[in-house]
């Protein structure tokens, strides 16, 4: 489903040039729930960012669906982003619509029928729980609740692919439970392909069946969860494994 080929990425500040993600190789396939972890500022929202090109890759290919990205003009790469949502830590939800009018926001984009478009806001209110809240505002929503309007919305186009650039990292415990049930709810009934970055390794074990562990903008070594007992070759994949809330992370990132 998704295929990145030697796909490096290089920042240019006035500092200078910065490479955030070196020749990496990844392969999801379809129906995955795949995690992808590591320290703060190991390039794992730069890699993510890449997969829909919202960041063009410096070198390699972005190969989604069999589409090679970097080779589409605008025009077919807008369409083929219709089919790659993504959600953010922060939700970027418009504070001047309402819950409903979030999410059809992104099907007014797609240019679909105003009846088709109620009739879609419907079904995604109803699948993500927000049914009675269709009329409130962003700002009188809880976090959770506001991410469930990033997850409908994100969802309205029908995408084959759904991009988490740290979903729940701005919740708490129990909300987080709950948003990871539901993305695993959406991966099944509607067998959306999920990508998600995350520092925790909680996240990474209560929902993804694999992992890329990253490290200084490298793969360090790939997980199949599903794999029991899972093989962990690397220093920073074993860390991570046997810390899943992340405490000994944060406090080495602290401390480095
Ligand atoms: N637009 C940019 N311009 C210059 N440098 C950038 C840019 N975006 C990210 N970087 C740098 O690239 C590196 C990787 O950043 P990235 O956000 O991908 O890491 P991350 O693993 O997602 O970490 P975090 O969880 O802290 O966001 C960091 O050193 C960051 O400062």
């Amino acid at each position: 489903m998704i295929r990145l080929e030697n796909v490096s990425k290089t920042y240019f500040t006035e500092k200078g040039a910065f490479q955030a993600v070196t020749a990496m190789n990844l392969s999801v396939e379809e129906g995955d729930i795949y995690g992808i972890i590591g320290f703060s500022g190991a390039g794992k929202s730069t890699l993510l960012r890449m997969i829909n090109l919202l960041e063009r890759p410096t070198h390699g290919k972005v190969i989604v669906d069999g589409k090679d990205l970097t080779s589409l003009s605008p025009r077919e790469l807008r369409r083929v982003r219709q089919s790659i949502g993504m959600i953010f830590q922060h939700f970027h939800l418009l504070s001047n619509r309402t819950v409903a009018e979030n999410v059809e926001f992104a099907l007014e984009i797609s240019k679909i029928g105003k009846k088709e478009r109620q009739e879609r806001v419907q079904e995604l209110l109803h699948v993500v729980g927000l049914e009675s809240k269709a009329s409130s505002y962003p700002s009188r929503l809880s976090g959770g609740q506001k991410q469930r309007v990033a997850i409908a919305r994100a969802l309205a186009n029908r995408p084959k692919v759904l991009l988490c650039d740290e979903p729940t990292s701005a919740l708490d415990p129990q909300t987080t439970t709950s948003i990871l049930s539901l993305l695993q709810e959406i991966n099944r009934i509607y067998k959306v392909t999920i990508l998600l970055v995350t520092h925790e390794m909680e996240v990474v074990k209560t929902i993804c069946n694999k992992v890329a562990v990253m490290e200084n903008g490298h793969l360090i070594e790939e997980l199949h969860l599903a794999d029991k007992p899972i093989s962990v070759k690397s220093y920073l994949g074993q860390i991570l494994l046997a810390d899943p809330n992340g405490k000994r992370i944060r406090e080495e990132a602290a401390y480095v």
